[in-house]
């Protein structure tokens, strides 16, 4: 039996699968996905095997990820409904599915852990928060699954009242911040700056900002106080971001992730 299969190999099959391969060995892993071409070209980039239908992928695993989207979760869950044994266990990391509906999809039994990665991922830098179903898990198997979450980052177990609240807050975030990156590289580019130096002043200083908040435990409000010298050139920017509403815009960008997720 494979320890690890992952059912969907795109943005986040690929980012989670890429951090397990710092822990797990090739072999202990097995994907599939719906293009066959999809499959043979992560298959000879990670040296990990793919197999062509869902229930053999999910047959022979101890944890088997759904990295699909909301989408297709009916004919997935439909596919794998009776099929998946006591001894196995189901992470879904789709915003809309709640544990519930995953065992109602896939049996009464069926042990689901849900959880919100995303996509930064990709470079060992995630942010998860877990939640584990009301069933019993060994504590070999709660461990294996912060191992399998911490390969790609941080993670948090939370409670699954709080999933949505993850999702706004680090599962959906990171395209605020690109978007962010982004219009600040713009802004270098218009005072005379090359683009990819650019993208590296912007990101270096968005991922030093981020490094403060986590390091030093200061309050966000006082890391931007230390940088508006009095009188200085950064607030007359911090005062244009106000009247422009940029607090106020991310708080309405939170709430429209939000309800989606309940809407979804
Ligand atoms: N992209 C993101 O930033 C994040 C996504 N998620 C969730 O992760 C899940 C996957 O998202 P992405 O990786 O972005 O999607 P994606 O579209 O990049 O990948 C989906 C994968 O599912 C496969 N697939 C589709 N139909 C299939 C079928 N019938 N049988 C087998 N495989 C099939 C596709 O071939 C593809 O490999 C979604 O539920 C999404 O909401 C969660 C956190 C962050
Ligand atoms: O946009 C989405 O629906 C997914 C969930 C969180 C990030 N991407």
């Amino acid at each position: 039996m494979k320890t690890l299969g992952f059912i969907g190999m795109g943005n986040m099959g690929q980012a989670m699968m890429k951090g397990c391969l710092n822990v797990f060995k090739p072999e202990e892993l097995v994907f599939t996905a719906l293009l066959e071409k999809d499959c043979q070209a992560v298959s000879e980039k990670t040296g990990v095997s793919y197999v062509m239908d869902v229930v053999s992928c999910a047959k022979n695993v101890k944890y088997l990820v759904l990295a699909i989207k909301p989408q297709v979760y009916p004919e997935i869950l439909k596919a794998l409904t009776g099929k998946i044994r006591e001894e196995q266990i189901v992470i879904s990391i789709a915003p809309s599915y709640s544990i519930a509906q995953v065992k109602k999809g896939l049996g009464d039994n069926v042990r689901v852990v849900r959880a919100m990665p995303n996509t930064p991922a990709m470079v060992g830098e995630g942010m998860s928060g877990v939640c584990f179903s009301e069933d019993v898990y060994s504590d070999e198997e709660r461990q294996m699954i912060q191992n399998f979450f911490s390969s790609f980052g941080k993670m948090e177990v939370v409670p699954e009242n709080l999933i949505n609240a993850v999702t706004v807050a680090s599962g959906s975030s990171p395209a605020f911040v690109y978007m962010f990156i982004e219009a600040l590289a713009d802004s270098a580019v218009k005072y005379g700056m090359p683009r990819d130096k650019a993208y590296t002043f912007a990101a270096q200083s968005v991922l030093g900002s981020a490094k403060m908040v986590l390091e030093t435990g200061e309050h966000p409000g006082k890391l931007k106080d230390n940088v508006c010298s009095p009188g200085g050139t950064t607030i007359e920017g911090v005062a244009v971001l106000e009247a422009r509403g940029l607090r106020s815009a991310v708080i309405e960008a939170a709430s429209a992730v939000f309800d989606k997720c309940q809407r979804m």
